[in-house]
């Protein structure tokens, strides 16, 4: 069937949609994607909710801001999915949404995201499946990452030959780990392009490190790099989910942008390194996703760290859909019943289903 994913990631900039022909367990066809940046204006409303978001906590009343926010997201997804649908030529049989995580709290089984699936459904007419994250938390995993199931498939599309990792560099940077015979282990490394874009933007020198221009102008402080390894998530029973916010960038304000950039960019790639050495074997190829596979300089790092590594386009994939198209991959696993996640990729005890499915209302005509 013919499915539509949704996501819109923690960097902002956008909503990202892809149309993929799938049964949930091959990937048939890549149809139609495409991306609707997030206006000034909604990004602020955005940006407003997860600030207030990380002083909520989880704890009390909801903020306010989350309403708008939520407005923002459904417009912009309700947007982005005419656009595609208007491409294709015809509608989906299957969304599957995502929704824009505002907190993820894995520890106390909190995980929010804005956006509601109903409000989709019936603006594009379609069912909607949503919420794919509640039940792995509620049965003890870390609710993320669940796109490992959606790298499998495409590893068995490009015929390659395990064990081969997908990481993915977003805001956060995750990794999926395929052995020879199909066993999945997925966490999240460490930062992405999350620190290196905060910095950026709180120096008024845009929203990101384009072309990692300024990284590869200046210098790692070792010092810096040091410190920020140290942090707890490198350390103990192996890398958990994280949030961007996770990591201290004090240091940063008394440091060039460029130097700053440079740390951070090693940070990355660093953190790469250290949490692959959990691995059972090394992955005999990296294929390299997400907005960070556009950065030269940390695909430089990320090579001299850790050997082939390619970026998902360069072997024929479209890197920066990979997250889209997966959402609709496990939307049409959602529909069959087929597991989501694996005790290898969120630590569920045993594979788990989820998502709930939300179909469009029906307006009945009172004759
Ligand atoms: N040309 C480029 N040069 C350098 N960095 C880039 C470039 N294009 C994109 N990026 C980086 O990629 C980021 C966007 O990546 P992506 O869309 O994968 O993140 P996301 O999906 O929002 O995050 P997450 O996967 O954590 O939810 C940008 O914020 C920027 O840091
Ligand atoms: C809670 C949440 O939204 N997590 C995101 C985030 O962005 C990257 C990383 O952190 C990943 O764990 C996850 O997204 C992808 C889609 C995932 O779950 O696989």
């Amino acid at each position: 069937m013919l499915v539509m994913g949704y996501m819109s990631g923690t960097s902002l900039d956008g909503v990202d949609v892809a149309l993929v022909e799938t049964d949930g367990e091959r990937i048939e066809a890549f149809g139609a994607s495409a991306m609707m940046a997030f206006s000034p204006g909604e990004c602020a409303a955005i940006e407003r909710a997860t600030a207030d978001a990380l002083a909520w906590n989880g704890y009390g009343d909801t903020p306010a801001s989350f309403a708008a926010a939520a407005q923002v997201i459904e417009g912009a997804h309700i947007r982005a999915g005419r656009a595609v649908i208007a491409q294709a030529g015809r509608a989906p049989d299957l969304i599957g949404f995502h929704g824009q995580t505002l907190l993820h709290r894995p520890e106390r089984q909190i995980t929010v995201q804005i956006g509601d699936p109903q409000v989709i459904a019936d603006a594009l007419d379609v069912s909607v499946v949503a919420q794919m994250r509640q039940d792995d938390l509620m049965a003890g995993g870390q609710g993320a990452p669940l796109v490992p199931a959606y790298h499998a498939a495409l590893a068995e599309r490009l015929g390659l030959a395990g064990p081969v990792a997908f990481l993915n560099v977003g805001g956060v940077a995750n990794l999926t780990w395929i052995s020879a015979d199909g066993e999945l282990i997925a966490f999240d490394t460490g930062p992405g392009n999350g620190l290196i874009d905060q910095v950026v933007q709180a120096r008024g020198a845009g929203r990101y490190d384009d072309g990692g221009r300024f990284a590869a102008a200046g210098t790692v402080d070792a010092g810096v790099l040091a410190d920020l390894l140290s942090h707890p998530h490198f350390r103990g029973e192996g890398p958990k989910s994280l949030d961007r916010y996770d990591f201290p960038l004090e240091w940063a304000a008394a440091r060039s942008l460029e130097d700053a950039a440079a740390t951070l960019t090693a940070f990355t790639a660093a953190a790469v390194a250290l949490t692959a050495q959990a691995l059972p074997s090394p992955p005999k190829v990296w294929i390299v996703c997400g907005g960070g596979s556009h950065n030269p300089t940390l695909m430089e790092a990320l090579r001299d760290l850790l050997g082939d590594c390619r970026t998902a386009n360069n072997v024929g994939l479209r890197g920066d859909f990979i997250e889209a198209e997966a959402m609709a991959f496990l939307a049409a696993r959602s529909l069959r019943g087929l597991p989501l996640t694996f005790p290898g990729t969120t630590g569920t005890p045993r594979p788990l289903t989820g998502g709930t499915i939300w179909h469009p209302a029906k307006i009945v005509e009172v004759v």
